[in-house]
């Protein structure tokens, strides 16, 4: 038996790596009966299959996920959970300095998510040549103080690709982030054979289709993986009480404890808010509370 991981789906036929080879396996049909679930096998997920002779295979069993990405799909009769892709060691949140300007609300989001499922996300700023290595620390610093991972890039200047790669390689890597801020261009440099074709897809035609979410994950050439996961940007914060939010900004988790009231909401009208005196001090700032109040009071807009 051998050991593989799932890179793509298409029409009942699922795309196993190991070993620098690539088998087209089917699954075994004792695993399709033990359950309804339609997303049985997801891509990054670790497997056991056979290899014929003719080069095809069979999915004979699916390795225990060490986490999943999911979404709440609603069909015509039923909701179910589809799981955008397993195991991923980290995710990478890609933002540029300029062209396009910085969406911090939606990075803000990312986190979230990255701080419910626990994986780890590491935030690339890229585009640093538009507006300088300064003013990009500038605006990114708070993110740097909170501890996140911030690493800062230019393709055209070549900065920090080497930085990349090396924190990439033999990991499995979410990618996500906004249109045009040069997730193809730092990918395709750190693996020119890969050709990475983000904007295969146009957005608007890629809502609301189920297949599409995630579509493929790539083996890199020093080893380890990369998946593109537009997705993530729609995705709603499905699975989260808005009592928990707050502990999913980690500079707002430890002062929750040192509001007057413990059913504080931390909002502006709160008396006693440990958070709210956070922000005078500038310990916390203004616009990660802001974006913590925008998703705790459903007035986010994940597009
Ligand atoms: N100035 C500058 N331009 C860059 C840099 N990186 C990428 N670009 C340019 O930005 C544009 C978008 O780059 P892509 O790599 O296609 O961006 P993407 O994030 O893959 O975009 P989607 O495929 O739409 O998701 C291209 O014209 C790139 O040449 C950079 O570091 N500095
Ligand atoms: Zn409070």
């Amino acid at each position: 038996m051998l050991q593989g991981r799932v890179l793509k789906y298409h029409s009942g036929f699922y795309s196993v790596f190991s070993d620098g080879v690539i088998t087209i396996c089917k699954l075994r049909g004792k695993i399709k009966k033990q359950t309804h679930n339609v997303d049985l096998v997801a891509i990054g997920d670790s497997v056991e299959y056979i290899r014929f002779e003719d080069g095809t295979g069979v999915i004979e069993k699916i390795l225990p996920r060490s986490n999943e990405l999911i979404r709440m799909m609603s069909g015509t009769k039923i909701e179910y959970r589809q799981v955008l892709i397993s195991n991923l060691d980290q995710i990478l949140l890609v933002f540029s300095c300029a062209k396009p300007e910085p969406r911090l609300r939606m990075l803000d989001r990312f986190l979230v998510i990255c701080e419910k499922q626990a994986i780890h996300p590491i935030i690339l700023i890229n585009k640093t040549d538009l507006i300088g290595m300064e003013k990009a620390r500038k605006i990114f610093q708070i993110y740097e103080k909170i501890g996140y991972h911030v690493l800062y890039t230019s393709v055209v200047e070549h900065i920090g690709i080497e930085t990349m790669q090396s924190l990439l390689t033999g990991k499995v890597t979410g990618l996500v982030g906004p249109s045009g801020v040069g997730k193809s261009s730092l990918i395709n440099l750190i693996d020119p054979e890969l050709d990475l074709k983000v904007n295969e897809i146009s957005e608007a035609t890629d809502k609301g289709r189920h297949t599409t979410v995630v579509r493929e994950m790539f083996p890199l050439k020093g080893g380890g993986f990369v998946a593109d996961l537009p997705g993530l940007k729609t995705l709603a914060l499905w699975d989260i009480e808005p009592e928990e939010l707050d502990g999913y900004f980690p500079e707002i988790r430890p002062l929750v404890s040192h509001c007057l009231y413990s059913d504080c909401t931390h909002r502006p009208e709160e008396i006693g808010c440990a958070v709210q005196k956070a922000v005078e001090t500038g310990e916390v700032s203004k616009e990660r509370l802001e974006s913590f109040l925008r998703i705790r009071y459903g007035e986010d807009d994940p597009a």
